[in-house]
């Protein structure tokens, strides 16, 4: 039957994608767990208080560019993606990037003191009061203290991350027929591990999870937006170019 042949598909699939995301992953899980315990001190956590919003935000936006040009190498070894075509690929990485920015964060959320990883140590959300925008930093620490209570592996994410950011209903697809197809073997791709770990039960939290992503990205895109209207000179002048081509 068809079935061997392509459940070695699937396999080669999901080892793939696992690579790719373990390659692009900026930090090894062991590594930080290594970290946990590395705190900012009162005089640290002082500093980055006075820094001024456009220049936390600068700070933040270099990190962030960084992120999401890791996450662009991870798209394009998801097998099919780079089938795409060029304008399909960047609005997928547009909308899709900094979700996947956001689940792997998780990775390096510590649940028991709600601290991330920022700046080589664990930042708790004090840290990041001078960007002017609390609902923002609490949203991305309550949707990474959710996602790391989910215990997810590093298999398990690395095929999460790919499902988000191939996703047929972003605005604009030219071919979303092609987009489809991608997308359902990514998706069998999840529940083929999901089965093989014994936790199918996964399944609907993670589709839960994406529709939290979605709100969770359409806030950040709105804030993103006030911070360039507001601090205009910085956003045009400052941000990494990648950072303009994809969410000016
Ligand atoms: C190892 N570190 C990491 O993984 C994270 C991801 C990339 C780099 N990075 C950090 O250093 C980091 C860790 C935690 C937090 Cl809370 C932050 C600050 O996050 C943000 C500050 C400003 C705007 C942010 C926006 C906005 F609005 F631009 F879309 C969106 C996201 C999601 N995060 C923003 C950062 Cl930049």
């Amino acid at each position: 039957s068809l079935y061997p042949h392509s459940l070695r598909n699937m396999d080669e699939l999901c080892a793939s994608i696992v690579r790719s995301h373990r390659e692009t992953s900026q930090y090894r899980v062991e590594e930080l767990q290594a970290l946990r315990w590395k705190l900012f001190s009162r005089e640290e956590i002082q500093t980055y208080q006075n820094k001024s919003v456009d220049e936390m935000w600068q700070h933040c936006a270099i990190r962030l560019t960084d992120a999401v040009q890791y996450v662009v190498e991870f798209a394009k070894h998801i097998p099919g993606f780079r089938m795409l075509s060029q304008n399909d690929q960047i609005a997928l990485l547009k909308t899709g990037s900094m979700e996947v920015v956001l689940v792997r964060m998780s990775r390096f959320f510590n649940t028991e003191n709600n601290t991330v990883f920022f700046d080589g140590k664990f930042a708790g959300a004090e840290v990041f009061k001078s960007l002017a925008c609390g609902d923002l930093i609490t949203a991305v620490f309550e949707f990474a203290h959710n996602m790391c209570a989910l215990k997810l592996t590093e298999h398990q994410i690395a095929l999460f991350s790919a499902l988000v950011l191939i996703n047929t209903d972003r605005p604009c697809l030219e071919d979303r027929g092609r987009v489809q197809r991608v997308q359902k073997s990514v998706e069998l791709g999840l529940t083929h591990i999901l089965h093989r770990d014994n936790q199918e039960s996964l399944m609907h939290k993670l589709y839960q999870k994406m529709a939290e992503l979605r709100s969770l990205c359409s806030m950040h895109m709105e804030k993103l937006r006030w911070f360039s209207q507001r601090y205009p000179l910085t956003a045009h002048s400052l941000f990494p170019p990648l950072y303009k081509e994809l969410f000016a």
